[in-house]
């Protein structure tokens, strides 16, 4: 998996994450910023459950599911604007 330095790390607001005008879906987990725009009718738990978490902090329902090490390898391939990573402040 991809290392990431601090450098590529831009914090935002959780705010801007509800607001993000893009026409993207973004939600929060562990305070890393996901687009989920192109996966969340891929997702193998449903399209509904990540459309409803749209903007939100989705840390404790992502482990509350118990999702695989496979599951959480695939945050790595949804950075918002493909190159760099958000993180909440
Ligand atoms: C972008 C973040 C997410 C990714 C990459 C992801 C990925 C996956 C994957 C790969 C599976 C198949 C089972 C596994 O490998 O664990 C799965 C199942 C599931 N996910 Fe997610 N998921 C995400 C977010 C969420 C969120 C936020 C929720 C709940 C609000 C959720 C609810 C579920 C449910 C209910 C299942 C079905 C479990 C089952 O059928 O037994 N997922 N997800």
């Amino acid at each position: 998996h991809s290392e990431i330095s601090v450098k590529d790390v831009k914090r935002i607001t959780l705010e801007a994450v509800k607001h993000n005008s893009m026409k993207e879906i973004w939600l929060v987990i562990h305070r890393r910023v996901y687009d989920i725009t192109h996966f969340h009718n891929k997702h193998p738990g449903g399209e509904e459950v990540l459309q409803e978490q749209a903007g939100a902090d989705t840390s404790k329902s992502f482990e509350d599911v118990g999702h695989s090490s496979d599951a959480t390898e695939m945050l790595n391939d949804l950075k918002p604007e493909s190159e760099r990573r958000l993180s909440i402040t």
